[in-house]
């Protein structure tokens, strides 16, 4: 080191160090190197420590430091630089006096005895532990996460719940990307049970404990909040035992730094929180004031929201997980992702995880692939799982990858992984060789003890509203240590922080909800109605709300209310496989379960209930009036009747739901249908005596859901499946069977993933329905090519009058085909060419032809790229007056030269109600010389 450096480092110490006094916080740490170094002798430490303030002893180190000479300056200096975490506060300043360490310094020992490092450190270890294995395979069968874990679509919306597209990597997820309201601190991910938001959260953590997940945090702390239900109404907690005691505790802090440095660097702590749909909590609870400060001991709940508010450790990041349906207050989103399950491609990459052998990912593949409904089924990982399961069970104790037709359904394949479990259990070391016959009536006759235990347990924790049972409980309901090793049931280790006895939950909520079905059909002590029980509570529940959030955001004066945001899907899905489990399909299994007077019971009674409820719920529908016919909005709710419905096999009462449909419309939207529901649809309007309309537009049925609804088609008269993930595949079909019937009027696609070979497809069905009237297809993937087999059959047609196609890339060339197709059509009166690459050349053909045209009246042609050379072409056209009475050019590239060509044709036109010309290139001076022109519109 050079004789000016060594000036340079003792000086540097002397001018910044009143900055240093204040910003030095773990002296432990330096104490400990400079001892370990040899630069400080004991005595030097203990006359520090003794020192009471903290700065008087960053003072006294200084001291020494300097009178011990130029290399211990530098080396003091060289500790704050290589640990950054622990002097995040100094790290600038080292930048800006441009720190580095000479040779001799740099080859030192530093080691990192800073109390929040070392924190950090056990955090990653601890999260690195807890997240590498997917837990929920029992104990038995942990898998690596690494060796399972697959993407999944996770589609990123605003606040009106429209797509922003989808996440491209996890990364993102955290990122600035699609943020609708930077003041909102939570990242909401929502999806259906069983889609995956826990593995999310669990790849998320395990990224984040190997450093690989692009954050800056240096804290992540995770949560299930199912676990703030197990607190008791009077139990207070501080944050501090919140995030130590239930997560993970710094061993050697005695001057509490860590907690004090989460204080002061909130923004440095990631928390995940899984779940918020499973508290079943009082609200009662919170009608005490809001924590807002860390010192205050208040009941975990409490906590929570204040946390999830921003009230506490605001700017702290915050993601959080709940079922579909479940809103929450815009104003505390950051942003909003939903999880869609697995694409046609994530199913493949999943099969191939799951099976090694070349072989058998064939056999699956082609059972899978010869089954849309399966494939739908399968979108759902967890659902998925359970049938790879199933299916390596069956290669295992069977050798075949067949599953039976009657377990193609829910209840089926919770039935087939009930089997397996079970017949882990039942075999013997000689039936371990492999069987050619399945025998699973043996199998569940030889186990009914222990499914008769877990399916109380399930039923009682359903009942009081817990997902988590203790040791008592399973002891209660006759369960023994070894069906403990079943896999039904999983141990929660989270929540021991009081040393109670070990906590279980069942492997999934839905598996809960199976087994609680269960119990109902097994139960012979209770009455055969109280089968209806949870039907009746759900019809009774109010619609889901965000009470909590308004709690602590507004003063929402309606607090009684008890559990009122909890959602009731697992009751709702024991409903399903009662319906299952009471099906024909299963009588045989469950004639040897229940007496078969008792069985024939209880299936009298949820038929008679079921036809009554789906008579009730559609008959109290309202109805509208709209262009294409009577249309009634049905709820979510029908659709879990409808999923009953198809769950029981019944004809009788499928035929009795659709005679209950007396509108021609029946709209769907929004109603969270994924593609595993269209099955249960299909299976009901097949007993359509008539033909209908179905508006299924924002839903996620994806290819296999239209794939599915293939039957259907030929009694359909409007078909509107705008935004539902669908590719050209989905197009094929519909062109095969809309082709072949030749009814649909209304084709509503818009917003899908069509490219032009589905454009071609959708052409054909133009061309070939003489009923079509109205075709949406904007925001897709077409271009020129597309959109000129559009056009060209849009011209051959004489039944469409209502196009859309806003927001593709089809270009002048487009542009051109479609002037081709407006000259002289008869009866397209309607046309959006908004939002396309088109530009003054694509303009003068639709401006040139469009004089030919005497039947449009609406054009839309927002978001283009059109200039003033082809504005004389418009203003010839305006010229014409053709009839035109509606032409919106938001958003071009007119200048004021443009626009007055316009407005003066306009003094020649009559039938024109005005021109849209906004968002051009004209300033507010230049937009105000044309306020005389009424026509012309600039707002
Ligand atoms: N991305 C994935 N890759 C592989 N397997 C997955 C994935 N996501 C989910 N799974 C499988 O599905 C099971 C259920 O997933 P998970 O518990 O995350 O669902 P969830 O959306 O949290 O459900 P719920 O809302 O009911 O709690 C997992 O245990 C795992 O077997």
């Amino acid at each position: 080191m050079d004789q000016a450096k060594k000036v340079k480092c003792l000086y540097l110490l002397t001018c910044h160090r009143e900055m240093l006094v204040s910003k030095v916080r773990s002296i432990q740490c330096i104490l400990d190197n400079l001892l370990a170094c040899g630069f400080f002798c004991e005595e030097d430490v203990e006359i520090v420590q003794r020192t009471t303030t903290k700065t008087a002893q960053v003072r006294k180190i200084l001291e020494f430091v300097q009178c011990k000479g130029e290399e211990v300056c530098e080396y003091f200096l060289f500790i704050i630089y290589k640990v950054g975490d622990a002097y995040i506060d100094l790290q600038p300043w080292l930048k800006e006096i441009n720190f580095h360490p000479s040779n001799d310094v740099s080859v030192m020992k530093v080691v990192n005895t800073d109390p929040i490092s070392r924190y950090c450190a056990k955090l990653r270890l601890e999260m690195s532990r807890d997240t590498s294995f997917i837990m929920s395979y029992g104990q038995k069968e942990e898998t690596h996460l690494e060796d399972l874990y697959t993407d999944t679509l996770m589609e990123l919306l605003n606040n009106s719940n429209e797509s922003l597209g989808f996440v491209e990597s996890l990364d993102q997820l955290l990122g600035d990307h699609a943020v609708f309201n930077p003041q909102g601190e939570i990242i909401y991910v929502m999806g259906d049970a069983g889609v995956g938001k826990s593995i999310l959260l669990q790849k998320l953590q395990n990224l984040w404990s190997q450093k690989a997940l692009h954050t800056d945090a240096i804290f992540c702390f995770k949560f299930r909040c199912r676990m703030f239900s197990i607190f008791k109404e009077s139990e207070q907690i501080s944050l501090r035992d919140l995030l130590f005691k239930y997560n993970c505790h710094p061993d050697y802090d005695p001057d509490d730094e860590v907690f004090e440095y989460i204080l002061r660097f909130p923004e440095k702590i990631l928390f995940t929180f899984d779940g918020y749909d499973e508290i079943q909590e009082d609200l009662d609870l919170l009608n005490v004031p809001e924590v807002v400060s860390p010192d205050h001991e208040a009941h975990p709940l409490q906590l929570l929201i204040s946390l999830l508010c921003g009230k506490l450790l605001k700017n702290s990041q915050k993601i959080l997980t709940a079922r579909t349906g479940i809103e929450i207050q815009s104003k505390v989103i950051r942003k909003k992702v939903a999880l869609r399950g697995f694409s046609p491609s994530h199913l493949k990459t999943y099969i191939n995880l799951h099976f090694k052998e070349r072989e058998h990912r064939e056999q699956v593949a082609l059972q899978l692939y010869a089954s849309p409904h399966l494939c739908g089924l399968c979108s759902t990982p967890l659902f998925c799982w359970i049938v790879f399961r199933t299916f390596r069970h069956l290669h295992t104790m069977h050798d075949s990858f067949h599953l039976p037709e009657t377990s193609i359904t829910l209840t089926g394949i919770f039935l087939l992984l009930s089997e397996s479990f079970f017949s882990h259990s039942t075999s013997t070391a000689s039936s371990l060789l492999k069987k050619n016959t399945r025998c699973s009536t043996e199998t569940f006759k030889a186990s009914l003890k222990s499914l008769f235990s877990f399916a109380k347990l399930a039923f009682q924790g359903l009942e009081r509203g817990s997902f988590i049972c203790n040791q008592e409980e399973i002891t209660a309901c006759g369960l023994t240590e070894e069906d403990l090793t079943l896999g039904f049931l999983k141990p929660v280790s989270e929540f021991d922080a009081n040393g109670g006895s070990a906590n279980f939950e069942f492997l999934h909520v839905t598996l809960q909800s199976f087994l609680a079905a269960f119990f109902l059909l097994l139960d012979d002590q209770s009455s055969a109605n109280s089968i209806l029980k949870f039907f009746t509570e759900c019809s009774r529940k109010k619609e889901q709300s965000c009470q909590l959030f308004n709690l602590c955001l507004n003063d929402s004066s309606n607090q009684s209310e008890k559990n009122p945001f909890a959602t009731n899907d697992h009751l709702q899905f024991t409903n399903l496989f009662l319906c299952g489990l009471l099906s024909k399909a299963h009588t045989g299994l469950m004639e040897h379960l229940v007496s078969p007077v008792l069985l024939k019971k209880k299936r009298t009674l949820l038929k008679s209930y079921l036809s009554t409820s789906v008579k009730s719920h559609l008959h109290g529908l309202p109805h509208y009036h709209s262009d294409e016919g009577n249309k009634v909005h049905v709820l979510p709710n029908f659709l879990w009747i409808v999923r009953c419905v198809f769950e029981t096999g019944s004809h009788d009462i499928a035929y009795m739901t659709a005679k209950c449909i007396t509108a021609n419309l029946i709209k769907l939207g929004y109603c969270n249908i994924y593609s595993g529901d269209c099955t249960a649809i299909n299976f009901v309007m097949q007993h359509c005596q008539k033909r209908l309309g179905l508006d299924m537009d924002n839903n996620n049925i994806s290819d296999y859901g239209v794939k599915q609804l293939k039957p259907s088609f030929c009694k359909l008269t409007v078909v509107r499946l705008s935004v539902n993930l669908l590719s050209d595949s989905s197009i094929e079909v519909l062109r095969e069977e809309l082709c072949k019937y030749k009814v649909v009027e209304v084709l509503g696609l818009y917003n899908n993933q069509i490219t032009d070979i589905g454009a071609k497809l959708v052409a054909q069905i133009i061309e070939e329905c003489p009923k079509l009237r109205i075709v949406k297809i904007g925001k897709n993937k077409i271009t020129g090519v597309g959109g000129r087999y559009l056009a060209a059959a849009i011209q051959k047609s004489a039944s469409i009058f209502d196009v859309g196609m806003w927001g593709n890339t089809i270009g002048d060339e487009g542009a051109k085909a479609f002037a081709e197709a407006l000259r002289n059509h008869p009866n397209l009166t309607n046309l959006s060419l908004s939002a396309n690459g088109i530009t003054s050349v694509g303009g003068k053909f639709l401006a040139e032809a469009l004089k030919e045209n005497s039947v449009l009246r609406i054009f839309w042609l927002v978001q283009n790229e059109m200039t003033d050379d082809c504005a004389p072409h418009w203003a010839e056209l305006v010229k014409a007056d053709t009839g035109l009475r509606h032409l919106w050019l938001i958003s071009n590239q007119f200048t004021v030269s443009g626009i007055k060509d316009l407005a003066e044709a306009l003094a020649h036109n009559t039938a024109l109600q005005e021109i849209c010309v906004k968002g051009n290139q004209l300033c507010e001076e230049e937009e105000n010389k044309f306020v005389s022109e009424e026509r012309l519109r600039f707002h």
